[in-house]
């Protein structure tokens, strides 16, 4: 009897356990099989993966130079990262054009986005939020209305030359203040007067502490998000108080020009800005949850748009050093058009098609998203292999760009690889800035500010200077190499530089465009 009662409850106890051994081994097998998908790429270690083979420097050219022994899509690891990247144009756009409503998502930053809880768009994952913002951004960015911002762009740009004329030694720094000082104008309409404004001070503060929290493998958190849970005063939290000093300097980022901004509307000093135009266009009282997605939407345009546009002025800068017969060419088309005799503004940019050119090469020579990350919250299969969701998407906007096969003799400046000479049966090469500032949903709103933006600093700087070395103490000219910082916007080293009047007449002319345009 006793028997009876045991037997059926052994069968059930074995059933049981048979049930939870089969059903362990298929999902294992199936998720060893999912991981036998993914895309090749180097031999990781036990729990680390590929963290010690993950380059720290001069990151771009390394990834592309791993492409070329695992092909245009391969695989790291590094400890709980997933890493694709994307060394080849057609898979770029199939992944974030084609598949954009997968692919459109940011990577996960602990640091920033739960830590230090920055929620500008440029981190933003893809959804509803996002794209309130992005609509936000687009009554800022349109094709329809880039013209209205020519003369403030036009106005910027020349006190930008008229700057260095009167502390040539200055000239990076001054870069920097014009690129800051335009959106500042544009967005809040405030007058950012010189490059020692506190402004100034606060937006370079907001770009270096974004860039510090987000330089991948500096925080623990990044790679273990539990540890966000940690509370500040805890020993080892010191990142919760970085993370609390920084959140504090960012916000007084996004909240100080704003308020001067509402403070002039308040006086009835309206300047005509984006600030202004979306506080007015409302007679209600503005919600707070409004004035803070207008005030997200300003820096997010601030840090999308003022790092970027210096970095290459920056660059241009460094290349003319390198290359003084580009630069020779360039200003002898210049006066070809204008004779010296006026200042070259937004109107006459179709006049100037090697200079049209010189930028192409510059925005190809050194792309200035060198790695474009993005991501998806699912597992997707593209050509056969695993992308698993939440693996950090990377294209190599800078391996396509110093591809040989598209862009022979990549790693020299050339502006003539995009000019049409039928005699010879020369095709322009690629188009750089049909691809430089990204592919689908997320890609650049800025693009045409930001392009017309470097085609004035460039042209006006043409114009008005020689850019030429600084010399060492024995007199001998110093040609700084041509390096750049790591980290997500490609900024060349410091580096030293001069500049020549090209004529006193120039400076006149640029001092009378300077006031009709005020
Ligand atoms: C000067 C040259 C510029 C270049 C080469 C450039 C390039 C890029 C690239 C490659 C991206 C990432 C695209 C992606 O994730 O697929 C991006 C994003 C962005 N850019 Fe630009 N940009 C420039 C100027 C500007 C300007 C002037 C502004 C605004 C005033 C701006 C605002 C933004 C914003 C807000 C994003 C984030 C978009 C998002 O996350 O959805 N950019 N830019």
């Amino acid at each position: 009897m006793q028997m009876g009662v045991e037997s059926p409850l052994i069968f059930l106890t074995l059933f049981s356990v048979g049930s939870i051994v089969v059903v362990t081994l298929v999902s294992w097998r199936k998720t060893r099989n999912k991981w036998a998908l993914l895309p090749p790429g180097p031999r990781g270690l036990p729990f680390i993966g590929n963290l010690l083979q993950i380059p720290r420097t001069n990151t771009p050219r390394a990834f592309a130079a791993m492409s070329c022994q695992y092909g245009p899509i391969y695989y790291l690891r590094a400890i709980n990262r997933h890493f694709i990247l994307i060394n080849d144009l057609d898979m770029a756009r199939t992944l974030f054009e084609k598949r954009g409503a997968t692919y459109s998502h940011r990577p996960r930053f602990p640091m920033v986005q739960e830590v230090i809880k920055r929620d500008t768009m440029l981190f933003m994952n893809y959804g509803p939020a996002y794209r309130n913002s992005r609509r936000l951004v687009s009554t800022f960015l349109n094709a329809r209305i880039a013209e209205k911002y020519w003369p403030a762009q036009e106005l910027e740009s020349v006190r930008f030359v008229l700057a260095v004329r009167k502390a040539p030694h200055d000239l990076l720094e001054l870069t920097r203040w014009t690129a800051t000082a335009l959106i500042i104008r544009l967005v809040y309409g405030v007058e950012v007067s010189d490059k020692d404004d506190a402004l100034v001070h606060l937006a370079a503060d907001f770009g270096r502490l974004t860039g510090e929290a987000t330089t991948p493998g500096r925080w623990l958190v990044d790679a273990f998000p539990i540890l966000r849970h940690v509370p500040a005063w805890l020993p080892g939290a010191g990142f919760k108080r970085w993370a609390m000093r920084a959140k504090a300097r960012m916000d007084a980022f996004a909240c100080v020009p704003y308020e001067m901004a509402k403070d002039k509307i308040a006086k009835g000093e309206i300047t005509p800005c984006w600030t202004a135009e979306k506080l007015l266009e409302t007679t209600e009282q503005l919600t707070e949850q409004r004035e803070k997605e207008i005030q997200h939407t300003a820096t997010s345009m601030y840090s999308g748009g003022s790092d970027t546009t210096y970095a290459m002025v920056e660059t241009f800068i460094l290349l003319m050093l390198h290359y003084p017969a580009v630069q020779k060419k360039a200003q002898a088309e210049i006066d070809r058009v204008t004779g010296g005799a006026w200042v070259p503004s937004m109107r006459d940019r179709d006049q100037f098609p090697y200079l049209a050119c010189v930028i192409k090469e510059l925005f190809r020579f050194s792309p200035v998203v060198p790695l474009v990350p993005h991501s998806l919250h699912q597992d997707d299969i593209f050509e056969g292999y695993l992308i698993p969701k939440d693996a950090w998407v990377m294209v190599n906007m800078w391996g396509l760009m110093h591809d040989e096969k598209r862009y022979p003799d990549p790693d020299t400046f050339v502006p003539e690889r995009f000019e049409t000479d039928s005699a010879a049966g020369r095709v322009p090469q690629d188009d750089p800035l049909e691809i430089v500032f990204g592919f689908g949903r997320r890609s650049c709103p800025g693009y045409l500010l930001g392009l017309s933006s470097v085609y004035l600093n460039v042209v006006h700087l043409l114009f008005a200077f020689e850019i030429v070395p600084a010399k060492d103490e024995a007199g001998t000219d110093i040609i700084p190499p041509i390096a750049f910082k790591d980290g997500h916007v490609a900024h060349p080293k410091p580096f030293q530089c001069n500049v020549r009047e090209r004529s006193a007449a120039r400076m006149t002319l640029l001092e009378h465009a300077l006031h009709s345009l005020q």
